[in-house]
């Protein structure tokens, strides 16, 4: 697969801040590539100078094989961005709030149009499109930026937190019509999250942590790599639980956390016979999961990103 985006030894330096220190990536054309870490990694700073927003302090950036620096009009037109808060004109009508964008950037009249009820059909908003915007739901306003950004035909889009403030059922929906926009339309997305389980859609996913890219893969690889299988339980006595856990069984990765001890073992079959045998506590709680992306963010900076963002 070509690469769209091609980031180089990309640092932004503030005053008091390293925000982005020497990170080099590239994205696929047609992948979904998710840029994952806690508040403050770095993550709005990189897309901010990826898509011509902010000038870098050194490192090159092409996009569709135009140079960030010295193409930004050929780059803002390959490129599509929602931002993390609504930036639609509530008094407007969806159709006018489109109507308004294809002018900015000068769609041609005869093909406006046309083009609206295109985009309108892909997010599933062409019943609607007649209502003021400050009629929709949350999830109905971000299904129309989804449409805005896509007006121009752009090669890549980028979702900056695109499900921040909606609920479960919504976001649900919404990752929905992100799938479909890839599968139909072929279209590259780049999108920043921090809900872990929301990264697992990427095809390609870049952890971020302090300014630096600490893993990059697909979900499955990055989970793979951690290998096996978590136990999480609770017993009786905790305490004493983990003491024999640590003492009697050789390979196992322990921890506490509030009421529940993580055992982290290479296979669970192996594990849980030995551990029938040999644990005296009575065990109140028994869960078996593989490992998650959250537990990829644990094993490669020692925090959750929970945790990290505190
Ligand atoms: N204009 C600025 N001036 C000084 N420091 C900044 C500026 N913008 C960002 N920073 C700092 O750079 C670091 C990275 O911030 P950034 O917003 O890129 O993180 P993020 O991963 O996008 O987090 P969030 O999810 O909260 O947007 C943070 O320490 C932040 O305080």
């Amino acid at each position: 697969m070509e690469s769209i985006i091609e980031v180089n030894d990309l640092t932004k330096t503030y005053k008091k801040t390293d925000a982005v220190k020497h990170i080099t990536f590239d994205v696929k054309e047609g992948e979904i590539f998710g840029f994952l870490g806690p508040n403050g990694a770095g993550k709005s700073t990189t897309i901010n100078m990826i898509c011509t927003m902010l000038a870098p302090t050194s490192g090159t950036i092409s996009i569709n094989g135009f140079d960030v620096k010295k193409q930004k009009d050929k780059v803002r037109e390959s490129i599509g961005i929602i931002f993390q808060e609504n930036t639609l004109d509530e008094k407007l009508t969806a159709n006018e709030n489109l109507m308004l964008h294809c002018r900015f950037y000068k769609v041609p009249k005869e093909k406006r149009e046309e083009r609206i009820r295109e985009v309108l059909e892909i997010v599933d908003l062409v019943k609607e499109r007649r209502q003021r915007v400050e009629t929709f739901s949350g999830g109905m306003k971000r299904r129309l930026e989804i449409a805005r950004g896509l007006l121009h035909y752009p090669k890549v889009l980028f979702l900056d937190e695109p499900t921040v403030g909606l609920d479960p059922q919504t976001r649900a929906h919404l990752w929905e019509y992100i799938l479909k926009l890839k599968e139909k339309e072929g279209i590259t997305m780049f999108l920043t999250t921090h809900y872990l389980d929301e990264a697992e859609i990427s095809d390609r996913v870049a952890i971020m942590d302090q300014g630096e890219i600490i893993a990059m893969d697909t979900p499955a690889a990055l989970k793979n790599e951690l290998g096996g299988d978590i136990i999480e339980l609770s017993t009786e006595n905790n305490e004493k639980a983990l003491a024999e856990i640590r003492e009697k069984i050789d390979g196992a990765e322990v921890s506490m956390e509030e009421d529940t001890i993580h055992v982290k073992v290479a296979s669970s079959d192996a594990f849980i016979s030995t551990f029938i045998k040999t644990l005296t506590i009575p065990v109140t709680k028994l869960n078996i999961r593989k490992p998650t992306l959250n537990d990829v963010f644990l094993a490669f900076t020692g925090r959750k990103i929970g945790e990290a963002e505190d």
